[in-house]
């Protein structure tokens, strides 16, 4: 157990203050097999992520993958990357800015709204001390991730708890599990893809690719894979399609284990192979555009797609900054908030009570 901190003096009567942490998985520092190394270390040292047993992994991972993959990953990342960094970065920092722009106009200008990210930087740990020094005593936890996963939810979950290990006086504590049938997230997908029809006519396939996972974590319980297909079967329903041109897919396979089936680049090939000329593509896993959706999917996948035969790939991109989604996002926060978006006078009165109680008792015992 780690040594308890000294905290700042309790005072009494204090008005409780509301912060909400924005997390999304987080990349490197640049598009460099340098800055790639660490990255992928501290990921790929997760044991959500890799389950494989330490001793068996950490041989692997530090003689094999931190020696090969960083300037193949770093060379994906270029081609990617803008001036003002990762995209993922660059989206996640605007939709915390548009979120809380969002939760001053519904009366909660004084909350704290930060983001970090599961690996590198801004870190979880180092972000929860900011909000603790600006007083939060209520901190909510909104990872972006719409599809709960052990391996991205769950590890935002452990990394907020190891955030905490050292704190004495705890903040009051919820989390977002996930948000893949919120109403409002899927009315902001189907809107995108009603929008992306109009303006470039619709394709004789709608392809939903969601990032993978192991296939034995489906086996073994986790939900990823349900709530993916319960996202797609929704937004099928919302769009007002019966299913038989939509396609659910799984891409990013890291490995040699099965991943969940099936995977998108080798569906996209057949598929053109069977004379399929023109896809439409959508990756409802992710709240932002990253490296697997623009340079994985808008790229390698576009480039395989057309090698086999076909003629028209449209990637529809993420909801990024998307107005029904960020007011969606607003709906997630408040919902999640409930009572913490009322200022209880009951609260306050008891507060105070109980202030006035312990300044006598702490006299006394002096
Ligand atoms: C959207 C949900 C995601 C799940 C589920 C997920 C599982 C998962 N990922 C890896 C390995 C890698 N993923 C990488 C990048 C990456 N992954 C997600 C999201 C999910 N991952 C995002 C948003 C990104 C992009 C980050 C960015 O900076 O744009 C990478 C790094 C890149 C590379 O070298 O390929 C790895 C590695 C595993 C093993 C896993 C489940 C067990
Ligand atoms: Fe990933
Ligand atoms: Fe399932």
């Amino acid at each position: 157990m780690a040594r308890l901190r000294p905290e700042p003096p309790h005072t009494h009567g204090q008005t409780p203050r509301t912060g909400v942490l924005v997390v999304n998985l987080g990349s490197p520092e640049a598009p460099t097999a340098a800055a790639l190394r660490p990255y992928l270390k501290q990921f790929l040292s997760d044991p959500r992520v890799v389950e494989i047993p330490r001793l068996l992994w950490w041989p692997i991972l530090n003689l094999i993958i931190l020696n090969t993959r960083p300037a193949k990953s770093a060379e994906k990342y270029a081609s990617i990357w803008t001036d003002a960094g990762s995209p993922l970065r660059v989206h996640t920092e605007r939709q915390t800015k548009i979120l809380a722009g969002y939760l001053g106009e519904a009366g909660h200008r004084d909350w704290v709204v930060r983001w970090a990210m599961r690996y590198g930087d801004p870190a979880i740990r180092a972000t929860l001390e900011e909000m603790r020094a600006l007083g939060c005593d209520r901190i909510l936890v909104m990872p972006m991730y719409p599809q709960y996963a052990g391996s991205t939810t769950g590890s935002v979950m452990d990394e907020v708890a190891r955030g905490l290990l050292e704190w004495r006086n705890l903040p009051e504590l919820r989390f977002v599990r996930s948000y893949h049938d919120h109403p409002g997230y899927i009315a902001a997908l189907a809107d995108a893809v009603h929008r992306h029809w109009q303006h470039n006519g619709q394709a004789e396939r709608l392809i939903l690719s969601f990032h993978g996972v192991p296939r034995f974590t489906l086996d073994k319980g986790d939900p990823y894979h349900c709530e993916c297909h319960k996202t797609a079967r929704l937004l099928a329903e919302a769009l007002g399609e019966d299913g038989k041109r939509i396609q659910v897919t799984f891409q990013s396979r890291f490995g040699k284990a099965e991943w969940l089936q099936p995977y998108t680049q080798p569906t996209l090939e057949a598929l053109a192979r069977d004379g399929v000329k023109s896809v439409d593509v959508m990756c409802p896993g992710f709240a932002a555009d990253c490296l697997e959706t623009l340079e994985e999917i808008a790229m390698e996948c576009k480039t395989a797609f057309i090698a086999h035969g076909g003629r028209q790939f449209n990637y529809i991109p993420c909801l990024n900054e998307d107005d029904a989604w960020m007011r969606c996002l607003r709906d997630i926060v408040l919902e999640h908030a409930g009572h913490w978006c009322r200022d209880d006078p009951r609260r306050g009165a008891s507060d105070r009570g109980t202030g006035a109680q312990h300044a006598r008792t702490m006299g006394a015992l002096q």
